[in-house]
């Protein structure tokens, strides 16, 4: 069921120093009730976020066997095309995408005599929007009751090379003269295992939905009201993920969220996001401070949430990465109706 009852709220940064304590009981009722909220006067400019997807296309634009260089590495760098197959729908999302962090990326990043200008347009988007979470984050420290720096020095490296985080370009293919049935999803259900994600989104490339309703962060589950999120350039789509929920005792909520396949009538056209997961470095412990859940750290949560999402192995990401999404998708009708 989809309903557009409960809306998800913007929070303008306007006047951030000036009107920090306003903004931080914002972003508290958002993140505790709802758990997803946009980002409006964020100080990224819309040239920038342009920049950025036209990079982004421009990597997508190459043949497949150019951007099977760079594979999925099980480490959740690199490039894959239909290989997340979602816990929640059993099917693997409609779309390719190219995983990027800012350390430990030897041979991860596309040829440089191909594209000259991803790796530094990249990385400087990369620190932007790191930087703009930053406050964010320090926001959340201090509506809690904690230390400033608590998420930012947990998740930002300071210089030793064990960040974690990760930029994730997107790309689901056009779906124009197509029909796939309901058992697929751009992107199915699920909730992201980050600290905080922000997202970008084109105008009136839209399909994002949201489903309020996890109590605690160790449950699959999530309720059954689905709501829109609009696709709006200048606006940041940002959620809380189980990291966060996890180092806050469950107070901030990591929600279900998917991505639906264009219906009948609507914009059949491709549909490219970008998002950037701020993720705990490898050794920092999560633990919030009633101590809800047993110590974890950084580099074991990855891992963990990783076989809990079932994130297809290098191997199985390079045999299907071959395949065309026709293919895939009638190899998986034929294993659905066995
Ligand atoms: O493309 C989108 O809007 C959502 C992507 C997403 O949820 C994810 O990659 O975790
Ligand atoms: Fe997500």
């Amino acid at each position: 069921m989809t309903t557009e009852t409960q809306r998800v709220p913007c929070i303008s940064l306007r006047d951030f120093e000036q009107r920090r304590e306003e903004i931080i009981q914002e972003l508290m009722k958002a993140s505790t009730e709802i758990g997803f909220f946009t980002l409006s006067d964020h100080g990224i400019s819309r040239e920038e976020i342009q920049k950025a997807f036209q990079t982004s296309e421009s990597f997508f634009s190459l043949p497949d066997d150019v951007k099977a260089r760079t594979p999925l590495n099980g480490k959740n760098m690199g490039w894959e095309k239909n290989a997340q197959v979602r816990p929640s729908t059993g099917t693997a999302d409609l779309k390719e995408s190219m995983q990027i962090q800012f350390c430990r990326m030897e041979g991860l990043w596309p040829d440089q005599g191909i594209l000259p200008d991803f790796k530094p347009s990249i990385q400087s988007f990369m620190s932007r929007v790191q930087d703009l979470s930053v406050k964010v984050m320090e926001c959340f420290a201090e509506g809690l009751g904690l230390e400033k720096d608590t998420f930012t020095s947990g998740t930002v490296d300071p210089g030793v090379g064990d960040s974690q985080s990760t930029l994730r370009l997107l790309h689901y293919h056009s779906t124009e003269g197509k029909s796939f049935g309901n058992d697929f999803w751009r992107a199915g259900a699920h909730a992201d295992f980050d600290v905080l994600t922000l997202l970008f989104q084109r105008d009136g490339q839209g399909g994002l939905e949201v489903c309020p309703g996890r109590e605690v962060v160790d449950d699959f589950g999530m309720g059954n009201v689905w709501t829109k999120v609009e696709a709006e350039e200048d606006k940041i789509v940002c959620n809380i993920g189980d990291q966060l929920m996890r180092w806050s005792d469950d107070r901030l909520k990591s929600t279900f969220h998917r991505v639906r396949l264009p219906a009948q009538g609507q914009y059949q056209g491709p549909r490219y996001s970008i998002a950037f997961f701020n993720q705990a470095r490898s050794d920092v412990i999560i633990q919030g401070p009633k101590k809800k859940y047993p110590p974890i750290t950084g580099s074991e949560f990855i891992a963990q949430a990783l076989a809990r999402n079932k994130l297809s192995n290098p191997e199985t990401a390079a045999k299907v990465s071959k395949l065309s999404t026709d293919a895939v998708v009638e190899a998986t009708k034929k294993a659905i109706m066995v």
